[in-house]
């Protein structure tokens, strides 16, 4: 199952830098983890915005939720997630 997911970032602007850039890394590692997994096949940045646009490959709505959940920044990310269907005029 296809998903379009768009994450808009809020971290706290006076949150300590250390735990800032901790918090950055470890989000670093468990999103390059997610897409070795082949679970989270695209990741685009919007420009001029700190968000993202992603396309997930899953198996469930559960799937889905359980990997952005585990993204560190997930307390601090509002999430958009749209359902993607086959498109009976893509040519393939
Ligand atoms: O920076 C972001 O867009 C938020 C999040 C998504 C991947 C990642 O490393 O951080």
């Amino acid at each position: 199952m296809l998903f379009h997911v768009r994450m808009d970032v809020s971290v706290p602007h006076d949150m300590d830098p250390d735990a800032r850039a901790d918090l950055l890394a470890r989000e670093k590692a468990r999103a390059e983890e997610i897409q070795r997994s082949g679970k989270w096949p695209q990741l685009w940045r919007v420009v001029g915005e700190y968000a993202n646009i992603s396309i997930f490959d899953v198996d469930s709505t559960d799937e889905l939720h359980d990997l952005l959940s585990s993204l560190p920044l997930f307390g601090f990310m509002r999430i958009k997630v749209t359902p993607l269907a086959h498109h009976p005029s893509k040519v393939d």
